[in-house]
């Protein structure tokens, strides 16, 4: 596939920050060797820039960051991409407005898939940030596009940004690859907490007005807004 210059130059600016984003994902705790994947939607193209499979974060580079279709189709890069491309190809195809998907088995969100148990919306800061509990999604084997279809079956229509897919882990989406990784990070935070105050008690819900109040002052509010 051959692409304009500006597209090009776009995408060598892509592989930079992807590259740079999966070191978020040691810092933050959320994988082991090599198991989560970052990329981000090429704006203007049909592409992706994803991680190469297997490769340890400290080893990833803006050179060696893997460009595809959204079929997964190898467009540029000279290592394999990674084993979830098909899901995030097809999340970009089927959600125009995401441009960001995070994939990590980040420990107490994990178990929650294992459990395909949703983490209930008790703390503000899932109101914030994921609008109400984070939903489950349904089992799907690694290879093809079916995870990405239980991600947009699941996340259509939905505020939150992170989908525990059952039995497997975290997939997150975002209006940039920024974005998704702070989803991944706060689903991991929130689960962790969520956990300890069950082993502790029966944490309280958080009345939809208020989770919708707080999701909306988060949302458009917060920081710099
Ligand atoms: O869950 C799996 C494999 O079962 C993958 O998401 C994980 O190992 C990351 O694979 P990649 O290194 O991105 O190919």
């Amino acid at each position: 596939m051959t692409v304009t210059e500006s597209v090009a130059t776009t995408i060598r600016s892509i592989r930079a920050q992807v590259a740079a984003l999966h070191a978020e994902l040691p810092r933050n705790g959320l994988v082991v060797w090599t198991a989560g994947n970052v990329s981000a939607r090429v704006p203007g193209a049909d592409l992706l820039v994803i991680k190469p499979s297997g490769v340890s974060y400290d080893e990833i580079t803006a050179d060696n960051m893997v460009v595809t279709d959204l079929d997964a189709n190898l467009v540029d890069g000279e290592m394999a991409p990674s084993s979830d491309t098909a899901a995030h190809a097809y999340v970009y195809k089927h959600m125009p407005h995401v441009n960001g998907v995070v994939h990590t088995h980040s420990t107490y969100a994990t178990a929650w898939s294992a459990r395909a148990e949703p983490i209930p919306c008790v703390l503000t800061m899932i109101a914030d940030e994921f609008g109400g509990e984070i939903p489950v999604g349904p089992f799907a084997l690694i290879g093809d596009d079916s995870i990405g279809q239980g991600i947009v079956t699941t996340l259509s229509g939905h505020r939150s940004p992170a989908v525990l897919m059952r039995n497997h882990g975290v997939f997150t989406i975002g209006a940039s690859a920024r974005a998704a990784v702070k989803a991944a990070v706060m689903c991991e935070d929130v689960a962790r907490t969520v956990h300890i105050a069950r082993q502790l008690g029966t944490p309280l819900p958080i009345a939809q007005n208020d989770v919708d109040s707080l999701y909306a002052r988060y949302q458009n509010v917060y920081g710099q807004a």
